[in-house]
């Protein structure tokens, strides 16, 4: 069962993210998506507003009733950083039948070079790069061919200029966030007043 892995911090999760989970599955096939919201972002330390269980909790509401996609507690559940590596040896023991693939966006493509135990984590797992507008991973020199080759690209399909950081902002400021997240996702912020200061 091919069985596409979506880490990240969803602070808070997004329609960026939801359209890219529906393009990889697609792109490779995926039977499933499972998304792993990270306790502890490696390189994003000191920089998560909301809580991993909040962040967990407007994950669940994003995917809850959407064939297909499901959420993980595997990084909640474990202390230090939520090293990918980790997970990923958890989840391969767990499950030797499923063919796993790591889904994520182009930004973060550029920063594999940086992550723990990135040579192991070639080795076990495909990674399927989605374009981010602003970064454009197939033509930038300074990503290795070791890792490129490791990379199934997912170009030509709906970019999405949404991320986080702008849905914080956007709340912070008092603006509109409605059909950038899922309502459920938004009444969650409100009812919580998450994000309402920096
Ligand atoms: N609009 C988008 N298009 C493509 N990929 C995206 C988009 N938004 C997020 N991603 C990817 O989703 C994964 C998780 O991202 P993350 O949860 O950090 O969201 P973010 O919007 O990048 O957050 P922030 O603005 O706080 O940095 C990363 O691999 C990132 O590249
Ligand atoms: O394992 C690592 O070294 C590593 C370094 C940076 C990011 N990651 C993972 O990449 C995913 C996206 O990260 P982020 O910071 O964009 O939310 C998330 O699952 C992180 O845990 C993993």
């Amino acid at each position: 069962m091919k069985t596409g892995l979506f880490g990240g911090t969803f602070d808070p999760i997004h329609h960026g993210h939801l359209i890219m989970a529906e393009q990889a599955r697609e792109a490779a096939g995926l039977d499933e998506v499972w998304f792993i919201p990270a306790a502890r972002p490696p390189h994003k330390s000191g920089c998560v507003t909301a809580s991993a269980e909040h962040r967990f909790f407007m994950v669940q509401q994003a995917v809850e009733g959407v064939p297909g996609f499901s959420v993980s507690r595997i990084e909640l559940e474990r202390s230090g950083p939520s090293y990918t590596a980790d997970t990923l040896e958890v989840l391969m023991h767990h499950h030797p039948e499923r063919e796993f693939f790591f889904i994520l966006g182009s930004d973060m493509v550029l920063d594999l070079p940086r992550w723990y135990k990135i040579k192991e984590i070639l080795n076990t797992v495909r990674m399927i790069g989605l374009t981010r507008p602003g970064h454009d991973w197939e033509n930038d020199d300074r990503l290795p061919e070791w890792i490129r080759k490791r990379l199934i690209p997912v170009t030509g399909g709906i970019q999405v200029m949404l991320s986080s950081t702008d849905i914080r902002e956007r709340v912070r400021t008092g603006r509109s966030i409605r059909f950038l997240v899922p309502d459920s996702v938004r009444r969650h912020i409100e009812e919580n007043h998450l994000y309402e200061s920096s």
